[in-house]
Parts: structure tokens; C-alpha cells; sequence
């Protein structure tokens, strides 16, 4: 049974800490393939974002080399907002006989909650989350009394964000420590995040 992971987020843009959840995830978790699944319409998140394709050309660049990793258009072909449970119950039913598992930051699981159709996600998947280091991560009240699978990931704290990312570009500050070089390069040359 393949063990398949999905690794969901805005990516806008892709930074450093997203790749190293990605391969900790892939690592610990003996995943056969981990699917990246940048978003398509991010319905809790205020900000416009970036056009898709730029973000998944982000992606694409920074996972290149990286085995075991793909992206996928399954969100952002969609129309609507994004759910996750609507993108898990097509990729099983395209795939029924392969082992699932969601990553997730901490930030995400401690609001799972407010997920659409959560419950019906957590029976469906094995959570992985990056706890804090040396930290156990913290379910939702909401979560704590529902019976789920859920891995624990030995993320060191990183404390890079897209946010940092984009204000830097916007001060016209340098990023080649929070993003992978060809994806700085790509911000540059589509002069991306010079406006906040
Ligand atoms: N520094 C980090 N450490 C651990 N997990 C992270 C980190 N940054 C992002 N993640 C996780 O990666 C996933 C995708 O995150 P997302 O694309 O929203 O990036 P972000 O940096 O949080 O973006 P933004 O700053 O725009 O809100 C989420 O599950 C999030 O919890
Ligand atoms: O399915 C939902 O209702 C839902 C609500 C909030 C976030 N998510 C997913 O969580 C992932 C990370 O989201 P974000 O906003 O931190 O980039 C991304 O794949 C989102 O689609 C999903």
C-alpha cells in the first residue's frame, strides 16, 4: 500500500521551512511520495494571493531535484474555495488502496477545527504535524475528543514565513536565506512581492 503524503499551503512564496516539514515529513512518515498542494482559493485567509501559476511555479522549482516530492493542480484547476476534504475524497477515489497523510504546521492543527467537514477529514487521513521543537503538538479542544491518527514530526522551530518573505522583497531586502536560490531568482525576474 502506497503511502502517499499532502502538504497544503499557499506557498506565496515557497520558503525554507516548507522544505524542511516536506522532507522531515517524508523521511519520518517512510512516505513513498509526498504531493505538494499549493492552494487554489485560500477562503480563510484575507490577503489576495499571488496567481497560481507563479506559486506553483515556485513549487516546482524548489522540489526539482527533491525525491519522492510532486505538485499537484488538483486545488488550484478547482473553482471555489479550497477545501481539503474535497481534494482528499477525489485523490481517494482515484487512488483508494493508498495510505494517506495530511501535514500540517501547528498553527493549522490548532485551528483544525474551523476546517470544513474536519471530522470527516480525521477519519479519513493520519494528521502529521510539526510540533514546536521538543513539543508535542497541541490539539484543539474540539480535536481532543474525537479519535484520531496523528504523527508527530521532529521539526527543529524555524520561524521563516511568507509573510517575512514578501515584506523583505517589498524593503528591497535580500532573501537568499529564507528561500531556496531558484526561487529567489524567480521572484526577481517576475518582479513579484515588490508591493506589500
Ligand atoms: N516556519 C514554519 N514552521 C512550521 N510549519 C510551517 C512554517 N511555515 C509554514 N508552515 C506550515 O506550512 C503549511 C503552509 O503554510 P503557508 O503556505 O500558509 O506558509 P506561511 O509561511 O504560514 O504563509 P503566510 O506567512 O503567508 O501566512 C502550513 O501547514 C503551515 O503551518
Ligand atoms: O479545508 C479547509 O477548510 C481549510 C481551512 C484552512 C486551511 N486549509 C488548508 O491548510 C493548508 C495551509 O493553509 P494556509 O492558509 O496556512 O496556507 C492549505 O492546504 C489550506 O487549503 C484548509
Amino acid at each position: 500500500m502506497p503511502r502517499i503524503g499532502l502538504f497544503g499551503g499557499s506557498f506565496d512564496p515557497v520558503h525554507n521551512a516548507h522544505l524542511a516539514l516536506a522532507r522531515v515529513a517524508r523521511d519520518h512518515l517512510r512516505l513513498d511520495e509526498l504531493r505538494w498542494v499549493p492552494v487554489g482559493a485560500a477562503w480563510q485567509k484575507a490577503r489576495q494571493l499571488t496567481p497560481a501559476a507563479h506559486r506553483l511555479a515556485m513549487v516546482e522549482l524548489a522540489i526539482a531535484r527533491e525525491p519522492g516530492f510532486t505538485a499537484s493542480t488538483v486545488e488550484t484547476d478547482r473553482d471555489g474555495p479550497s477545501y481539503m476534504i474535497d481534494t482528499v475524497r477525489a485523490l481517494q477515489e482515484a487512488q483508494p488502496q493508498a495510505h494517506w497523510l495530511l501535514i500540517v504546521g501547528q498553527d493549522q492543527y490548532a485551528r483544525f477545527d474551523t476546517w470544513r467537514d474536519w471530522p470527516e477529514l480525521l477519519q479519513r487521513v493520519t494528521l502529521a504535524v510539526a510540533g514546536r521543537a521538543g513539543e508535542a503538538p497541541r490539539p484543539p479542544a474540539a480535536l481532543a475528543v474525537h479519535d484520531h491518527r496523528i504523527e508527530s514530526l521532529p521539526l527543529p522551530a524555524m520561524t521563516v514565513s511568507s509573510t517575512e518573505v514578501r515584506t523583505r522583497v517589498a524593503r528591497g531586502e535580500p532573501i537568499d536565506t529564507l528561500v531556496p536560490p531558484q526561487v529567489a531568482r524567480y521572484i526577481a525576474q517576475h518582479h513579484l512581492y515588490s508591493n506589500p
